[in-house]
């Protein structure tokens, strides 16, 4: 097994807060995390301390084999780690198909036919090529904003709360877009939500996050996901099933 992501110790803090106090997880080549935890548990704060936007106190980050600990964000975008943020971040008074170019600029080789091949896994955002990305709904933005990542060519992407305040029928599509996506292989993702069934749709793995440590792991393929599930989220087992 090839290691796309390994997290040695990481202590993070924000001024003299701590946050993140010892986080350790590796990631496989091609594999799917899910990150699962309440608000304020650290999920944002541990996305950042990853792409390097916050600094570390203490531990290590290695992508495939590199130690990017102390990398420049744009260091760690060229070695082939994607982000799709909070809130998307995409930008309202640029068309979608500028939107898109922007994400041609974080790759490490600019190739325009890639806008091109990615657009072919995103139907509903070839009809919107020329609106502006402000004029979009909520969830055609997290569309637009995973594809925009996509065009930089990563290796690993973290989705970070991609449902917050969308619709369910397009967090359906959401899924099966990114289920596409991991069936072609070649991609890793760490998946960092609140939303239990999108991300026990999609991650091989699940990593539960409480006041900043990784308090446990669920196997989604177990007999015992669902009361596992339940126990983590204080709901009875029948409820998890139907989430
Ligand atoms: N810029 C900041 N300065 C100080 N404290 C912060 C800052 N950003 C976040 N925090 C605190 O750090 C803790 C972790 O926040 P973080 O945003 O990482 O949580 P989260 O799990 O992503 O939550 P949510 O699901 O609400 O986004 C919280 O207690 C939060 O109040």
């Amino acid at each position: 097994m090839r290691l796309m992501l390994e997290v040695s110790g990481l202590h993070v803090a924000y001024g003299r807060i701590p946050i993140l106090t010892g986080i350790d997880f590796q990631l496989a080549e091609g594999e799917f995390l899910g990150i699962l935890g309440h608000n304020g548990m650290g999920k944002t704060t541990l996305m950042r301390a990853l792409t390097g936007s916050l600094p570390l106190l203490a531990g290590k980050v290695i992508l495939a084999g590199a130690d990017i600990s102390k990398a420049a964000v744009y260091r760690r975008a060229r070695l082939g780690l994607g982000l799709v943020p909070q809130g998307r971040d995409i930008f309202p008074d640029l068309t979608v198909m500028a939107n898109l170019r922007m994400g041609l600029a974080a790759a490490a080789r600019e190739d325009a036919a890639v806008v091109d091949e990615v657009l072919e896994e995103f139907p509903r955002l070839h009809r919107l090529l020329d609106r502006k990305g402000g004029a979009l709904s909520g969830g055609e933005q997290q569309l637009l904003a995973l594809a925009r990542c996509l065009c930089s060519r990563p290796r690993l992407i973290l989705l970070d709360e991609p449902t917050e305040g969308i619709q369910p029928s397009i967090i359906e599509e959401i899924i099966e877009t990114l289920l596409r996506i991991k069936a072609r292989g070649g991609l890793s993702m760490i998946l960092v939500e609140q939303n239990l069934e999108f991300i026990t749709a999609l991650s091989d793995r699940i990593l539960t996050i409480q006041k900043g440590r990784i308090t446990g792991e669920l196997d989604p393929k177990s007999a015992d996901f669902a009361s596992a599930i339940a126990a983590y989220a204080g709901m009875d087992s029948h409820a998890a099933e139907q989430a």
